[in-house]
């Protein structure tokens, strides 16, 4: 379980980019994070593993106070928490399995990591991932070499392979085509249920959010000022959350295409 209490962030710049927000999220729980742009989505993700450093509360991971910890335990810990970027954040020049394999370096070190001595047992990992997001024929290529959607399944490996309890996806589909957003949506979700983790995706796209998540939190001026199952954000909610607009085009359900989605091939979780 991942618990926010009280957790505020100001900028040195004065910005309060989240006011006291307190949020529980169950283990296996898929839940977007929605909001107008400067709502504090991105603060809120990256202060659960303080890529950003929360400026007073609390963040819990199970039995670990993350917001107490040290460097070392710091370090240790945010093993358990994956990251997916709307970037990618790939190596370019290194190939698509040492880009599946660099989410190993929490466990392994830099040096070893650097003299590509990961243990057999995380390059079999790394096969089984790339095989379960279709992309097993790409191990060898280099990350440069990648459409948007196939980097992003990369990122999402590079998350996988760290054996994490909770998956922070900042943005995953911002940089992709509608169709391809909604496999790499999918794509995200299924692993999530696969491999029962917890995941809080932020995420612009709300008919996206809709289409796979069975809870969703709007964020508006750092705060939480709705949290409900995807039905229940009405046209009123929508302009709770982002201000006026015409709400009724931008809800209306896109057609699933589930002969898209990504191979399902056994992973042992
Ligand atoms: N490094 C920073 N220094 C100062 N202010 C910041 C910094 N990062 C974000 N902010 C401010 O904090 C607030 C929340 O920003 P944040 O990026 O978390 O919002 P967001 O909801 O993710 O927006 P977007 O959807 O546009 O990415 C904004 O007012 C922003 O200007």
């Amino acid at each position: 379980m991942l618990q926010l209490k009280k957790l505020v962030k100001t900028y040195r710049t004065g910005d309060q980019a989240l006011k006291m927000i307190d949020l529980e999220v169950p283990d296996g729980q898929v839940l977007a994070l929605i909001g107008p742009s400067g709502a504090g989505k991105s603060t809120m993700i990256r202060c659960i593993n303080r890529l950003v450093e929360p400026s007073s509360g609390e963040v819990w991971l199970d039995e670990t106070e993350l917001t107490r910890l040290g460097a070392g335990a710091l370090r240790r810990a945010r093993r358990k928490m994956g990251m997916i970027f709307q970037e990618y954040a790939l190596v370019e020049r290194l190939t698509v399995m040492e880009n599946v394999l660099s989410g190993r370096l929490g466990y392994v070190g830099f040096w070893r990591s650097l003299a590509r001595r990961y243990p057999q047992k995380d390059v079999d990992e790394a096969f089984r991932l790339l095989d379960r997001v279709g992309l097993l024929h790409m191990a060898d290529k280099r990350a440069d070499e990648l459409s948007g959607g196939q980097r992003q399944r990369i990122g999402i490996c590079r998350a996988l392979i760290q054996d994490p309890k909770l998956l922070l996806v900042d943005e995953p589909t911002a940089s992709l085509d509608p169709k391809t957003s909604r496999q790499i949506m999918r794509l995200i979700c299924e692993l999530c249920a696969e491999r029962g983790l917890a995941a809080i995706i932020n995420i612009h796209d709300v008919a996206l959010a809709q289409m796979f998540v069975s809870r969703v939190v709007g964020l508006r001026f750092g705060e939480i000022v709705f949290d409900g199952g995807p039905t229940e954000l009405s046209p009123d909610k929508l302009t709770e959350i982002y201000g006026e607009e015409d709400w009724e085009a931008t809800i209306e359900t896109v057609e699933d295409e589930t002969e898209e989605a990504a191979p399902v091939a056994a992973v042992a979780p």
